[in-house]
């Protein structure tokens, strides 16, 4: 059994799915600390969680990119001993966790959907192509430190694994930040959106060029599925939609539990990074279009037609 320290870059009043997700899959590893980037308040009521050993803080809050959070990471890793890092597979997350990696001088595996006891890490690579089974260089004794892809875990067996427990202190660590770093001069929060973010959405709505400029029918199914949004690159590329909204091989990869692609043709770049939800519907007028060869549900139609039904139906059973 190892030591695992669990980093989380946010933590609000009460865990997040994919945060329950990532103290389960660090349990079934070993003994588990947490190390928080931003809170408000005092966070550990959220983590009353049997199990759950140490809570490292700095002495103020530390939100992304404040890269003093490697500083943060450095010296919790030191205090517990932590064999294993793990975080979840987000940009902010994967940006503080590499660097952790170059100070300490070890390897990181991205975006793992499962991590054995002997350490051995499973990810998809190359659009779902090929599973490889990776492991950090024999001999060298230093960390192994992972991101995991989120929604890798049914919902019910997290529930079955993880018990209440009683609150953990908070371990307040000193962090000087080191020499050369970076300094923020500037910050500007992004318009919070109540969707769920992309990366972590166990229900995602995309939609492509056949959207035609106007994502208003996806963002209401969006919101009747609770469901992050995102598009393709066409449609991104178009300005209809943010940047940050692009799902796929230069975008965000996701990998929910359901995935509703419409007006998108399925070409490879996509694909890449949503092939792995768990059950994708697809909505093209174009029966020929590549994105029913991964669909485990199609519909041959018009979207501005399918997803206002779609709306209607779920409004009916929601009474
Ligand atoms: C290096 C590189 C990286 C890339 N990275 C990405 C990436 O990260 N993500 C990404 O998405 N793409 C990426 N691309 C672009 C990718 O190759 C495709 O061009 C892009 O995904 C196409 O977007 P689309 O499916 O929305 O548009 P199109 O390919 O034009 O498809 C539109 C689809 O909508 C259907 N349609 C039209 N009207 C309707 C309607 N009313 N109702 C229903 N269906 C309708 C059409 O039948 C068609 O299948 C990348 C390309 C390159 C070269």
């Amino acid at each position: 059994m190892s030591n695992v320290l669990v980093f989380f870059d946010v933590l609000g009043e009460t865990l997040s799915f994919t945060q329950r997700e990532l103290i389960a899959q660090a349990q079934s590893l070993g003994e588990v600390h947490i190390a928080i980037g931003a809170y408000q308040g005092d966070p550990t009521p959220a983590l009353a969680i049997s199990g759950v050993g140490e809570v490292y803080l700095a002495e103020a809050s530390l939100p992304a990119p404040e890269v003093a959070v490697v500083d943060l990471l450095e010296t919790a890793v030191a205090e517990c001993g932590a064999e294993v890092i793990l975080g979840s597979s987000t940009a902010d997350v994967t940006d503080a966790l590499a660097r952790l990696a170059v100070r300490l001088d070890t390897g990181i595996i991205c975006s793992i959907a499962a991590l054995t006891g002997e350490l051995l890490a499973t990810k998809s690579e190359l659009a779902g192509s090929y599973t490889t089974v990776s492991q950090l260089a024999p001999g060298l004794s230093r960390p192994l430190i992972a991101t995991f892809r989120p929604n890798s875990l049914d919902p019910q067996r997290v529930d079955a694994l993880l018990d209440a427990g009683d609150q953990p202190d908070g371990t307040v660590l000193p962090v000087r930040p080191s020499q050369g770093g970076v300094e923020v001069l500037h910050r500007e929060a992004l318009k919070v959106s109540a969707r769920p973010a992309l990366a972590e959405a166990r229900v995602v709505v995309a939609g492509g060029r056949g959207v035609d400029g106007d994502f208003t029918p996806l963002e209401e199914l969006a919101d009747e599925l609770g469901a992050g949004l995102g598009a393709s690159r066409a449609a991104t590329d178009a300005g209809w939609i943010e940047h940050a909204a692009q799902v796929g091989q230069t975008g965000v990869t996701v990998s929910p539990q359901l995935y509703i692609s419409a007006g998108i043709s399925g070409a490879v770049q996509q694909r890449s990074g949503m092939q792995t939800a768990g059950t994708i519907v697809a909505i093209n007028k174009d029966e020929d279009a590549p994105v029913f060869e991964i669909a485990d549900f199609g519909v041959v139609g018009d979207l501005h037609e399918v997803i206002p039904q779609m709306i209607e139906e779920l409004r009916r059973r929601k009474g």
